[in-house]
């Protein structure tokens, strides 16, 4: 079988494919102009960023000005409303996906997605500093997938890969676990884990298991039972208040950690979806012991077992969401909250989540050992593959 999947990968990530893609020139295309439609309270604000990034004395990289053009598009026009161009017209197709990638996501979080990508790329020595307000994000570097900002005591981790719905890659599991580990050291109060575009996070990459090292499919199998129980454990230790922003629809893995989470803010646009059997896979993040724990053992069996979807209300309802709001007012709102609480003395709050968590954790660690186990022979299992095979050429989606 994993002839099969190294056949696949080698036709579609043939290396001229991506060569010939060439460099996105820093055009006037991408130099964003100002005649924006946008309306609301953010305007200005979405102007000075537009600004802004004319001010840039650094290149930001083909890969960001992909979304900085695809967040100006949805913010200013909306969803994508033309045609996709030809497959070899590379550059335009690259925009298109890049816009396209976003989906249905509002105007507004367009808008307020692009000013914190900007923000984070202006960075407090740059020439357009003067124009950023007191207090802005400061961007930790040496991330690939991810923006990580500190602001007003709040560390913000951003699954920032929208145009693959924010999928983790292997790399972003190591990523992610560096950003935990810096967040937990640094001065901030409070840990925010939130996804950029029109999906929180479609769970693991499945092109991760196309990364077949010389041991074959076992070995895979081992490195990603591994790195999966490191994952996890990352969370589980996680000293300080984590909290869960979710602005779109949540996929395997983001959704089995939820439970590692002290609070968990949704869209009402969010829906979060276990299809484990589907994929001939088992529970991870613990959820086969938090999920029956949070809303009893039958909504947990419906989700991890049959792979029943729910929506922000109910997963609200079953106690896994802390609050819904409206897409609309979505980031206004949880971001005002936030603030708010991370004015509180963090000792208090450190030591409070300490001793909430405190008599889970073996339980927690020792059921993660447990989960990661049963995922090694998953994954070598012909119905894994065969899920994995069949996403890959296209043939199936959830
Ligand atoms: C080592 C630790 C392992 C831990 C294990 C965890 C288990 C899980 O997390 S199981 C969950 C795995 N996730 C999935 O099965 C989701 C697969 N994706 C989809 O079914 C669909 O993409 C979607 C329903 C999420 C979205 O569909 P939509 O039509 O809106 O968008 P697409 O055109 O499909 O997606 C855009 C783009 O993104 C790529 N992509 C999306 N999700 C994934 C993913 N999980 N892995 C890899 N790639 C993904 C998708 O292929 C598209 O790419 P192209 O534009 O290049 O075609």
């Amino acid at each position: 079988m994993s002839e099969i999947v190294r056949r696949i990968v080698r036709r579609w990530y043939h290396p001229s494919l991506l060569r010939s893609s060439g460099q996105y020139t820093w055009s006037p295309a991408l130099q964003l102009h100002t005649s924006g439609t946008a309306m609301s309270v953010t305007q200005k604000d979405f102007e000075n960023a537009m600004n802004q990034v004319k001010l840039l004395k650094k290149d930001p990289g083909n890969e960001v000005k992909l979304k900085l053009y695809a967040l100006y598009k949805q913010a200013t026009e909306g969803p994508c409303n033309i045609p996709k161009p030809g497959a070899f017209d590379f550059v335009n197709k690259a925009k298109w996906d890049a816009w396209n990638g976003l989906g249905s996501l509002p105007k507004e979080t367009a808008r307020q997605n692009y000013v914190d990508l900007v923000s984070s790329l202006s960075g407090p020595s740059s020439e357009s500093s003067s124009q950023v307000k007191p207090g802005a994000d400061s961007k930790q570097e040496g991330y690939e997938n991810l923006l990580v900002t500190s602001e007003d005591r709040i560390t913000k981790i951003l699954l920032n890969r929208p145009t693959k719905k924010n999928a983790i890659t292997t790399q972003m599991y190591h990523e992610i676990m560096l950003a935990l580990k810096a967040a937990s050291q640094d001065d901030s109060v409070l840990t925010v884990l939130t996804g950029s575009g029109d999906y929180y996070c479609s769970g693991n990459d499945l092109t991760n298991f196309t990364d077949i090292p010389p041991g074959g499919v076992e070995e895979k199998a081992k490195n990603s039972s591994f790195l999966l129980r490191d994952f996890v454990n990352c969370f589980i230790d996680f000293p300080k208040p984590l909290v869960a922003v979710v602005n779109g629809p949540a996929v395997g893995i983001s959704v089995t950690i939820l439970g590692l989470f002290d609070i968990v803010y949704a869209s009402d646009r969010a829906t979060f979806h276990t299809p484990f059997s589907h994929l001939g896979q088992s529970p991870e993040g613990c959820s086969s012991y938090t999920f029956p724990k949070i809303m009893g053992s039958s909504k947990a069996a419906e989700m991890l077992i049959f792979g029943k979807k729910l929506t922000a209300g109910e997963a609200c309802a079953q106690g896994l969401v802390t609050q819904v709001f409206p897409d609309s007012t979505f980031q206004k709102e949880v971001w005002t909250r936030l603030k708010a609480y991370s004015k509180l003395p963090p000792n208090a709050m450190r030591i409070s989540k300490e001793i909430i968590r405190k008599n889970e954790k073996e339980k927690l660690h020792a059921v993660n050992a447990e989960e990661c186990n049963v995922l090694l022979s998953r994954w070598q299992s012909d119905e894994c593959m065969n899920a994995v095979v069949n996403f890959l050429s296209r043939k199936a989606k959830l």
